[in-house]
């Protein structure tokens, strides 16, 4: 019923959605036996890459469209499977083979990417899946370091030690923070690890998901505290001079605006000058003092020495809450939102408080540091720069990085509490395998002892991956190996040779 209204709707707006772009066409190709012949000949020769991830329409179109010459190529890893939720049937690479029987089957084992450490545990971890085709892959690379285990008391403490260990590890090899790439099961995984990146000052991207900064909730409250740190910014004031409606419309902005231009003064100041009366009629003027005594009046408090105090009342004031819960398209979405509200007041309010290593900043300070931040973000987004890269397993793939850092591997995240439950954790571990094969030449994984979900505190337990893989290439944190006087001095010497090289520089 539903999807036949859904159908409906789109037909009337002659749209397609993404499933219909390759079903269009292959019932298209399916029935018409002349734009069949067209494209077999068109296509001499088709390569189709990620093969393991099409669905059944796909691979459905592939067949029409290579006819009866079959020529064509395809690419693909069954271990890599990870979207059969979305429909993908692994199964494809099976019936390939029966639906073409010529077909010639060349294994790609050597593996030019990772160290034959962190290989060998993807392949001792993948083996516990069953297979079709068998493959022995191999690195002819250095054997390597081993894989680590750190474990934190908290989500919290696990974002620290992740960003930590990066600082540290990049300051004794002199690496750069785009060789580093941390990637987690799901998006809200990554708030933390922002939160830690930024205090840090460390340049980071996102992909996948959107970046703190870039949220509209955030942009909104940071645009009050732009403008009550600096009333002369005009794009601030635009963007929540109305936000949540107070009666500003646009023609008294345009009224405002032109005012304000011919003074060369800015949007805010002009509210206080004292003939804009002759141009707004009084109710615009009325609102627009409220709102200009509010901003002045947030300054002053927080001036006053109080700017926790200022801040929280602001968001109060604006009843910000309840605008939440009137635009977002759920009470669940206003709830996500207000929490990253409660995440930023939190951000600002450490900020201002200062810690053992910062100073306790201004208002001001705060606000410059956060739009630095999101200024820096958004420049790197266009030139690529250095930065630390964050994503999601899914993501990740087809990507290599040098460094690697896999976070929350705890039963219930990887394998995710769904998979547990249906009893399809076979998926998760080509998940698990997809991350680990990232990774060229170290790799880390993370986990809680505890971790707060739903609003309760739970007791964590490493991922059965982690108990799968093999244990002579695994260090755990907790389970210190005796290193040998021979390896703390080699080590040793390392570190102090880098470290020399860095002063001579
Ligand atoms: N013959 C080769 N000699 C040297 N380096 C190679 C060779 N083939 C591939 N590489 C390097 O190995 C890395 C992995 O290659 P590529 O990304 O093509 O692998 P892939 O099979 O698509 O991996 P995945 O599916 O796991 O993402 C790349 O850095 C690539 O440059």
């Amino acid at each position: 019923m539903l999807y036949q209204r859904y159908a409906q709707h789109m037909k009337a707006y002659n749209a397609l959605d993404f499933d219909d772009l390759i079903l269009m066409p292959t019932l298209l190709l399916r029935h018409y036996e002349e734009v069949r012949t067209r494209w077999q000949t068109k296509i001499q020769y088709l390569l189709v890459d990620e093969y393991q991830d099409t669905n059944t329409s796909q691979y459905e179109m592939v067949k029409l469209l290579v006819g009866e010459r079959a020529r064509f190529t395809v690419v693909g890893d069954d271990d890599q499977s990870i979207y059969s939720w979305r429909g993908a049937k692994p199964q494809n690479l099976v019936l390939l083979g029966k639906d073409f029987p010529q077909l010639k089957l060349i294994k790609l084992e050597q593996n030019y990417r990772s160290s034959q450490r962190i290989l060998r545990a993807a392949n001792i971890l993948i083996a516990n899946n069953p297979h079709v085709y068998d493959k022995a892959l191999f690195s002819e690379l250095a054997y390597g370091e081993p894989l680590r285990v750190l474990f934190a008391a908290n989500e919290e403490q696990e974002a620290e030690r992740v960003v930590a260990e990066i600082v540290r590890h990049k300051f004794v090899g002199r690496t750069q923070f785009g060789n580093y790439a941390i990637l987690y099961r799901g998006n809200h995984q990554s708030r933390l690890l922002e939160r830690a990146l930024m205090t840090n000052r460390i340049p980071y991207k996102l992909s996948g998901g959107t970046s703190f900064f870039a949220r509209a909730e955030i942009k909104d409250i940071m645009g009050y505290l732009k403008l009550v740190v600096n009333p002369d910014d005009d794009n601030a004031f635009l963007r929540i001079v109305n936000l949540p409606k107070r009666g500003i419309g646009p023609s008294t902005l345009e009224r405002l605006g032109n005012f304000a231009n011919e003074k060369h003064i800015s949007m805010f100041a002009a509210i206080f000058e004292p003939d804009l009366n002759h141009h707004l009629p009084p109710a615009a003027m009325s609102s627009l003092y409220q709102f200009g005594r509010f901003i002045v009046e947030t300054g002053d408090h927080a001036q006053r020495g109080e700017p926790v105090e200022a801040v929280k009342h602001l968001i109060r004031k604006i009843n910000y809450e309840d605008y939440l819960y009137e635009t977002s398209t759920s009470a669940k979405a206003a709830e996500m939102r207000m929490k990253n509200i409660s995440e930023l007041y939190r951000w600002v309010t450490e900020m201002l408080a200062g810690d053992e290593l910062d100073e306790p900043m201004t208002l001001p300070e705060v606000v410059t540091r956060l739009t630095l931040r999101d200024m820096m973000e958004r420049n790197s987004e266009d030139e690529g720069g250095d930065q630390v890269q964050l994503m999601t397993l899914h993501a990740s793939k087809g990507l290599e990085f040098p460094f690697v850092f896999m976070v929350g591997v705890e039963e219930r995240i990887l394998p995710h509490q769904s998979s547990i439950d249906e009893d399809n954790v076979d998926e998760e571990r080509r998940l698990a395998y997809v991350g680990i094969t990232r990774a060229q030449r170290e790799l880390w994984f993370t986990l809680c002892r505890e971790r707060r979900q739903f609003g309760e505190t739970m007791r964590c337990e490493p991922s059965r991956f982690l108990l799968e893989l093999p244990q002579d290439d695994v260090v755990w944190e907790n389970r210190k190996q005796q290193q040998t006087e021979q390896e703390r001095m080699q080590t040793g010497r390392a570190n102090i040779s880098s470290l020399r090289d860095m002063f001579k520089k």
